[in-house]
């Protein structure tokens, strides 16, 4: 029996910050963002927006563009690093939407859970959700993914900011894609890019305030957190290849071949942090895995890296990138990094460039090369199935982002700041962030949402 992705649907923050703007505000060149690292358009979310509007945006179209019957829904499992809560998972709030939106007790017997590792827990919980639908044939999951990829202003990570969701059903006999059944994973604990709680002491916290009891029940110090990372860029690319390059031959091995495994996929699909990530740092395996050995494993370290730097400049490499990783890599260059749902929004660019030219994919196989700071990497593959043109009929992916709304580099710097206090963009049949209980103590920080017609 197949299992897979049988229908997909999408969010973005629907406004955005030119990457030219940002890069002459910076004084960055602009050829290094747009020629260097593929970037044209940064999304970020309006005042309105946050990780569940996002995730609850992408599932409710997910639900009513493919009249999904709730009640054959048994898990709806996320993926996201942009936790609003300690306790509380994203997925609990969306059962509260969904509830409202599509009657009380809708979901009431769905198992719902958050996955975290980096960029990778969407990929986790799609592998998980596959599993359960093998063993539960009739039943179906959704895999949500949701992140705001938010970095310090000023910040290396600045430009490949970006905000979104990425909705899927998994289910049997699924229209869109089936995976295959090997899975090769690669782990190493490391600290290339995470976002840790930082401690801050009492004294700080009220030195401002006129005493007011409430602080009296604080520690000492007490642990907050911020949405940007700590993160090491450079590092965290050599963590990225070494992860997926490793995955990548564990998946030969699993799959007992000896044949160059990126020819027999018509497409790569990688986790895109910015849209020439995978071209950068698939020249490495490309080398390794070819049939005529572009590159020994043995070199010394120095010469190693110089040859697959020249790897990249060849004309071969670059058709192969053309032909591979280009269709995945368009739509990254319009929104920046999704984090977990950076690789599905990879596979949806590659599939609406296909639709949108009328090119047949079915019967082709995907190759996946999935990675999350931290480290891990997974290598699966998957085959096109039949359907896949008419599950995707109301998706849109191009169209929808041709209408995002440029903003000015202050109004940015006033989102990024939370200084904005007026949304950009009037909302419309979406989901919006309503507001946050400010009322000490009890429900502080409750967060509330309310559909806008
Ligand atoms: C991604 C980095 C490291 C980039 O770092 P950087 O220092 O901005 O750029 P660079 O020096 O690495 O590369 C610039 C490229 O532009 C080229 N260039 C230069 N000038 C020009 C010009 N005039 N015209 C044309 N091209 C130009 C230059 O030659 C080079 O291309 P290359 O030759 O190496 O292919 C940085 O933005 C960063 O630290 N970002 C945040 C962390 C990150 O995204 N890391 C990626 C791997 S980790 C990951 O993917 C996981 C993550 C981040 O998504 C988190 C998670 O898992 O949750």
């Amino acid at each position: 029996m197949k299992t897979g992705i049988d229908a997909i649907s999408f969010d973005v923050a629907n406004i955005h910050l030119p990457i030219k703007t940002l890069a002459i505000a910076r004084n960055i060149e602009p050829e290094k963002l747009e020629k260097g690292l593929g970037l044209l358009k940064m999304t970020f979310p309006d005042v309105h927006q946050d990780a569940v509007v996002f995730g609850a945006n992408a599932l409710t179209k997910l639900i009513i563009e493919n009249k999904i019957d709730l009640k054959e829904i048994s898990r709806i499992y996320v993926g996201t690093e942009s936790g609003i809560d300690s306790s509380k998972p994203i997925a609990s709030y969306l059962i509260s939407l969904m509830e409202q939106k599509f009657g009380e007790d809708a979901l009431a017997e769905c198992d719902v859970v958050d996955f975290t590792f980096a960029c990778i827990g969407g990929v986790d919980a799609l592998q998980n959700c596959l599993d359960f639908v093998k063993l539960n044939p009739t039943k179906k999951a959704i895999v949500v993914t949701s992140d705001f990829a938010k970095y310090d202003l000023n910040s290396g990570g600045e430009y490949t900011q970006g905000a979104g969701a990425v909705a899927m059903l998994i289910a049997a006999n699924p229209k869109i894609i089936a995976f295959d059944e090997n899975w090769a994973t690669s782990t190493k604990g490391v600290f290339d890019f995470f976002k840790p709680y930082r401690t801050i002491s009492k004294e700080e916290i009220t030195k401002n305030t006129n005493n007011d009891s409430w602080f009296d029940n604080l520690e000492a110090e007490i642990e907050i957190h911020k949405d940007q990372p700590v993160f090491d860029g450079q590092y965290s690319n050599q963590c990225y290849m070494d992860r997926t390059r490793n995955a990548y031959f564990s998946f030969k091995k699993l799959k007992n071949t000896t044949e160059t495994l990126y020819k027999t996929w018509h497409s790569i699909i990688m986790h895109l942090p910015y849209s020439f990530q995978g071209r950068r740092m698939l020249s490495e395996i490309y080398a390794l895995d070819s049939a005529e050995k572009i590159i020994a494993d043995d070199i010394a370290p120095a010469d190693y890296q110089t040859k697959i730097k020249e790897v990249t400049k060849s004309d071969d490499y670059r058709s192969f990138v053309t032909e591979k990783l280009q269709p995945a890599e368009l739509a990254s260059s319009l929104i920046g990094n999704l984090y977990t749902g950076s690789i599905f929004m990879g596979l949806l660019s590659t599939l609406a460039q296909f639709y949108d030219t009328n090119k047949e994919v079915a019967g082709t196989k995907f190759g996946f090369l999935a990675y999350g700071s931290g480290s891990k990497s997974k290598v699966f593959e998957g085959t096109i199935q039949p359907e896949w043109k008419s599950a995707l009929e109301n998706v849109k992916l191009f169209e929808n982002l041709a209408e995002s709304v440029e903003i000015d580099f202050n109004t940015y710097e006033s989102l990024h700041k939370k200084e904005q206090k007026q949304s950009v963009r009037t909302p419309k049949n979406e989901w919006v962030l309503d507001r946050i209980e400010k009322e000490i103590p009890v429900l502080i920080g409750a967060r509330y949402y309310k559909w806008v017609d």
